[in-house]
């Protein structure tokens, strides 16, 4: 029996002083993938960063538990070993070189300004060569790609190894190849017991997950399975029915309808 990874207790959320979640109850199982779907302004960016901790506590009443334990009471440096987060259009040292950035990924894992650890160097090394950046190491992120960069700042996530993982919209600029890609790391990452939790715009992607949260106007309107019937039905009502959620080729797939 897996235990809970995430969950959240009646969450309510303020974003520039107005309520944008309301009342939020969600657990999200250990060792799964889950992603997070719905229309602009949902809320879920913003959810996402009330399970990662990264709202003002000001600003959000409820609880969130991260692997059995309330947030608020996992130290720092111990929290962000369990969990890594992606963030979107996230700032970022643009002089660092990509080598540097993906090792910012291993700060809660070094002793107060202690060197790198050979165990550092070999995560993020395979972390940059898992999404492909290996080549471009010593190159500041300011002279990268869109994508290229991406795929740096997933690397960061990845050098983490953490037990959990957090990505909002982790697709962002990546093309086709390494979109594919990304599926075969979180696949990858959820088989050795990692959770993955993301938030992905790509709804054909999306439903490679193993389960879904839909979210419409700062509520969950449905969790379940990715293969479940209602779940489709779920996702196709969240967007207007403009789409339709059809089985191609032993995948489910969403079509403008
Ligand atoms: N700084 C802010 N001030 C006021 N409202 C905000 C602020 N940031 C976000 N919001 C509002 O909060 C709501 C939820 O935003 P959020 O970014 O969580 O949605 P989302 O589902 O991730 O959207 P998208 O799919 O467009 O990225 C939106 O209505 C948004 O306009």
């Amino acid at each position: 029996m897996k235990g809970i990874a995430l969950s959240a207790h009646h969450i309510t959320a303020r974003v520039g002083g107005v309520e944008v979640l309301h009342g939020i109850d969600l657990h999200l199982p250990e060792g799964r993938w889950t992603s997070i779907v719905g229309p602009n302004g949902a809320g879920k960016s913003t959810l996402l960063k009330v399970l990662a901790g990264l709202l003002p506590r000001g600003q959000v009443d409820g609880q969130v538990a991260l692997l059995g334990r309330m947030l608020t009471q996992v130290p720092a440096r111990e929290r962000a070993r369990q969990l890594s987060w992606l963030g979107q259009n996230e700032g970022s040292a643009d002089d660092l070189t990509s080598y540097d950035v993906a090792m910012l990924g291993r700060l809660p894992h070094q002793p107060w300004l202690a060197p790198p650890s050979p165990a550092d160097h070999a995560a993020v090394e395979q972390a940059l060569r898992t999404t492909q950046a290996w080549d471009w190491r010593d190159r500041p992120l300011s002279q990268l790609s869109g994508g290229e960069r991406q795929r740096v700042l997933l690397a960061r996530a990845l050098a983490v190894q953490a037990q959990v993982l957090l990505m909002d919209e982790p697709l962002a600029n990546l093309d086709p190849p390494h979109q594919t890609d990304w599926l075969h790391t979180v696949r990858a990452l959820v088989a050795g017991g990692a959770t993955v939790v993301s938030v992905l715009h790509e709804v054909s992607l999306a439903l490679h997950a193993d389960d879904l949260v839909v979210m419409a106007q700062g509520r969950v309107t449905h969790q379940g399975g990715c293969n479940e019937v209602v779940t489709h039905r779920a996702l196709e009502a969240v967007f207007d029915h403009r789409i339709a959620v059809h089985e191609l080729f032993g995948q489910w797939v969403a079509l403008p309808r």
